[in-house]
């Protein structure tokens, strides 16, 4: 509440004359059951055609103002309800944007989208509608009793006591309602979870051939929440039959009585009519603040949540040091592992367990080990993706908490295990790397990456369009494009996370030798299950179950290292197949 508030700060002359024209209309609403018994009593009944005519223009007058204001106090309640989502949606995502890779692990994806849309959708269709409605349907409800009171005291009273006996029924529906619409929302959370999933992991269930399933899956659930669904509707569904029969009731009672008072001389027949118009504009408007207070409790429901994670922080504190500061020394280290341990947020084994070397500027290191084996787990703290739970990773000497976090990306630039693109064009995508790289450093990083001689044979070269996520690229090109966008930035560290799974050996082993042929070449890591990519390496680190299990050249580990020689011998045997 609180935070949707600080937003709406910023809209408070909307926040004032939405409610305003709303209640200008209510105002001109009310008058109409008058007019209309006027033209019962005076025009009709003294078949006064002039007096009907007349009237009949004051009617529509007031529909024109009612109108007019309506759509005024809209375009206010929609200029405060969206300026507020829209805001909220930018902080939101600024923040997301802030958070740590172990933050996003604990919240999920799938939960960040959902805050990021549909819960900020609902708080702007809440925001909307109080201002529209949170004034104008109380003045309806009371001003119609009110004109009811001014036309004829006794019949009134027949409002007096309906009124109450229709507010218990919406509002006691609405109240019971309430805790199964919040569990409607999260069965449509999970609903778009799957969705989600599915339409992202297309490819790969329909490798698997786990359509049926995956159908099933969807089905079970969406039958879940429509059987939810149903029985809050039979619940809702109640409020009308039961509403409408309070209101017929009066009606018939405020005929009867009417129809005596007329008898007496005490009412006419138009102000009957009126009478019966303002019951009518009463339950209307129960009817519209119940759908109001059940909205107002989605969106608050969902305000809460987005609150959550604005409530979460970064457990990862940025540094101040700049890294072009440091590195002047080639005798230090460029980076060093000082007994090192990881554990992921959310318990389990430590990943990683005392893990110490050291490699120094313009190195190639190796790293191998099995599925699991922490690989990715210990390139990932070099660039500070994740933070040690114990021990220290340095680069160039210092503490790698110690720099700011944006010049330590720049200078370390590592290529994922996923290779990942952006829609937009070849050239977009290597502008990743250096938002003003020229045409010719973008050449130079796909020669490194051979990719030169695939993208001069795409239409537009340069300009040759990539769809979402490179998905009409091979997963060849994808790799070797997602390291020349790396290589552009012609980082200090470079690190290969199993990225050229996908090229064949030859293509491999050039990538490998242009990267050492550059002119300030940098302190490479390759993390791969191939032996073969990495067995040229100054060191190669053996890990196993997140321990190393040996550090050394090819030729020591083969000779002194179990674990090493398992994994080179299996694949030399695989590869002599
Ligand atoms: N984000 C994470 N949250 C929790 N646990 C994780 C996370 N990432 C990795 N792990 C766990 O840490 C261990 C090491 O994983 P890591 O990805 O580093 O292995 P790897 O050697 O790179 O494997 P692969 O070769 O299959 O990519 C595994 O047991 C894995 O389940």
């Amino acid at each position: 509440m609180k935070r949707i508030w600080m937003y709406l700060k910023m809209y408070k002359k909307e926040c004032v004359l939405a409610p305003l024209f709303k209640m200008l209309e209510a105002t001109f609403e009310l008058f109409v059951p008058l007019v209309v018994s006027a033209i019962i009593d005076v025009g009709i009944a003294g078949a006064d055609k002039g007096y009907i005519v007349k009237m009949c223009f004051v009617l529509v007058a007031l529909a024109i103002i009612g109108l007019t204001s309506s759509i005024t106090a809209q375009y206010f309640a929609a200029k405060a309800a969206v300026g507020c989502s829209t805001q909220m949606r930018h902080h939101l995502f600024k923040h997301i944007q802030s958070l740590s890779f172990t933050e996003m692990d604990t919240i999920g994806t799938s939960t960040l989208i959902t805050r990021m849309t549909s819960d900020i959708n609902q708080v702007q269709n809440g925001v909307n509608l109080v201002l529209r409605l949170f004034l104008r349907s109380p003045f309806i409800v009371f001003g119609a009793m009110i004109m009811a009171f001014t036309i004829d005291v006794k019949a009134a009273l027949v409002f007096v006591g309906a009124i109450p006996i229709l507010a218990v029924i919406v509002f006691g529906i609405m109240l019971s309602t309430r805790p199964l619409y919040k569990k409607v929302q999260a069965g449509l959370d999970k609903i778009l979870g799957i969705t989600r999933e599915n339409l992202t992991g297309v490819r790969v269930i329909r490798a698997f051939n786990k359509e049926n399933e995956e159908v099933y899956r969807f089905k079970k659930s969406n039958e879940e929440l429509n059987h939810l669904q149903k029985f809050v509707g039979k619940i809702s569904g109640l409020m009308n039959p039961l509403t409408y029969a309070v209101v017929n009731i009066s009606i018939i009672l405020l005929i009867w009585i009417g129809a005596v008072r007329v008898n007496s001389g005490t009412l006419t027949q138009g102000q009957v009519v009126a009478l019966y118009n303002y019951m009518s504009q009463i339950l209307v408007e129960l009817i519209k603040l119940a759908n109001l207070v059940i909205n107002i409790t989605k969106a608050l429901a969902c305000a809460n949540r987005i609150d959550g994670v604005f409530a979460v922080k970064s457990s990862m504190a940025d540094g101040k040091l700049d890294i072009s500061e440091t590195g002047k020394n080639t005798q230090v280290p460029a980076v060093e592992f000082k007994n090192v341990c990881l554990k992921y947020a959310g318990g389990g084994e430590e990943a990683l367990t005392d893990i110490n070397f050291s490699v120094m500027p313009g190195e190639t290191v190796g790293v191998i080990g099995g599925t699991g084996s922490g690989k990715s787990s210990l390139v990932n703290m070099i660039a500070r993706f994740y933070d040690a739970t114990e021990g220290e990773v340095k680069i160039n000497g210092r503490n790698v908490k110690e720099y700011n976090i944006e010049s330590l990306r720049n200078h370390v630039a590592v290529v994922m295990q996923k290779a990942l693109l952006f829609k937009g064009s070849i050239r977009d995508n290597m502008k990743w790397g250096k938002k003003d790289a020229t045409d010719d450093e973008i050449m130079e990083a796909l020669d490194i990456s051979q990719s030169r001689e695939f993208v001069e044979k795409k239409d537009g070269k340069l300009d040759a369009f990539i769809d979402q996520g490179g998905k009409n690229l091979s997963g060849g090109q994808r790799q070797r494009l997602t390291i020349a966008r790396a290589m552009v930035r012609k980082p200090d560290i470079l690190i290969l996370d199993d990225s050229a799974s996908a090229l064949d050996f030859a293509t491999d082993a050039a990538l490998r030798k242009a990267i050492r042929g550059m002119k300030s070449s940098p302190t490479l890591f390759i993390v791969s299950q191939r032996a073969a990519s990495l067995m040229h390496a100054d060191k190669i680190i053996v890990l196993d179950d997140g321990k190393v299990a040996g550090i050394g050249t090819h030729d020591e580990l083969l000779a002194g290292c179990e674990v090493y020689q398992e994994i080179y011998y299996s694949q030399f045997k695989k590869e002599a197949m």
